[in-house]
């Protein structure tokens, strides 16, 4: 596919090498042990210390001086608007990107390390598949074969849950999937509290939608965002990732009697293999090209990955 620098001649990003890019940490202390690290990164999504310390440590330091820019921007709508009230936000980081590229390692890591700031800001994790709408109503609407794309979610609560965040409420709840089940809890969820920053991450978080003709506000999940970043890699090797990690999850998680694949694990290789082509084909790689991919130029930072899941360059928007 593609290459992310482009042909045209303007392009809203500016594009570094790794090996540039590790150059803007600067001095920021390198807060996680290597054994921090392999907690946090997923079986399937390898990262270690060194890129950590190569790609993740400018990211932060980066994202730093962001955060502080809008509690600056606090401070002086607050004092503008003297005896009127404010309420303090939290910092939204919106991270997309398809199946299996590792959305959730870089979530973890960040989350990490962003906690780790001097100032100890309070830093929260929010997955979209809890927004997923049930799989009995999947199956009712003819959507399991697309689950992941947005009809698949319930947009309304979606919006209401990041509308809540954004309004500076207080235990804020949003729902939980099981990847166990292949399905949303019923009844489970994680409380937000105001954190001073929330990572939402989800496939479909930097996806439009239609305009209403009236005029009437109806916000784009974005909308809600400070910062936005997209990670990518070629469309072959996100590929390759998702049949090994089906391939792994066979022999690991799909043996619990639980599990909704349970059965992938009764069959042989090469049937196994064939049923992960299959999901990869006709729902993630469909969803890929037609909602994932045409969002990635809306992201504030690109991160591409390369063969071994290391980010090999990093597209920042210029400002
Ligand atoms: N069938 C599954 N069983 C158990 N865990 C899974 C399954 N599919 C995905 N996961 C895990 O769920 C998380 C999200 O996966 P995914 O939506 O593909 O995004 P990404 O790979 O970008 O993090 C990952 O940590 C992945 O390892
Ligand atoms: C649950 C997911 C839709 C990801 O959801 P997200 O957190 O990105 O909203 C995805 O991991 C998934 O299970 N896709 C369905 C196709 C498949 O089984 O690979």
């Amino acid at each position: 596919m593609d290459q992310l620098a482009p042909t045209a001649r303007y392009s809203p990003y500016r594009f570094f090498s790794a090996e540039r890019w590790a150059e803007f940490r600067a001095d920021t202390p390198l807060t996680l042990t290597e054994a921090e690290v392999q907690r946090l990164s997923s079986l399937y999504d390898p990262i270690d210390l060194d890129e950590v310390r190569h790609i993740y440590l400018s990211m932060s330091r980066l994202l730093s001086a962001h955060v502080e820019s809008s509690q600056m921007l606090f401070r002086q709508r607050q004092a503008f608007f003297g005896a009127e009230e404010v309420i303090k936000t939290p910092y939204i980081i919106g991270m997309a990107g398809s199946v299996a590229v590792g959305k959730s390692t870089t979530a973890r890591v960040l989350k990490e390390l962003l906690a780790r700031w001097p100032s100890s800001p309070k830093v929260d994790l929010v997955t979209t598949d809890g927004f997923l709408l049930p799989n009995e109503v999947l199956r009712r609407e003819n959507l399991m074969e697309r689950k992941g794309f947005p009809d698949s979610y319930d947009v309304g609560a979606l919006l209401r849950f990041l509308s809540a965040i954004k309004s500076g409420e207080r235990d804020v709840r949003a729902p939980l999937y099981s990847h166990l089940t292949y399905d949303v809890m019923p009844g489970e969820f994680i409380t937000i509290d105001r954190p001073d920053i929330l990572i939402f991450e989800g496939l479909n978080v930097l996806q439009p939608r239609d305009l209403p003709k009236d005029g009437n506000f109806v916000p784009f999940v974005s909308d809600f965002f400070d910062f936005s970043i997209y990670i990518d890699a070629e469309e072959e090797l996100i590929h390759s990732w998702y049949i090994k990690r089906f391939m792994k999850l066979r022999q690991t998680a799909f043996r619990n009697p639980e599990s909704f694949f349970h059965r992938y694990s009764q069959l042989s290789e090469d049937a196994a293999h064939a049923i992960a082509e299959g999901l990869w084909a006709n729902i993630n790689l469909k969803n890929l090209r037609e909602n994932i991919l045409p969002t990635r130029p809306r992201a504030d930072l690109i991160l591409r990955k390369g063969e071994d899941h290391r980010v090999v360059e990093v597209a920042l928007r210029k400002l």
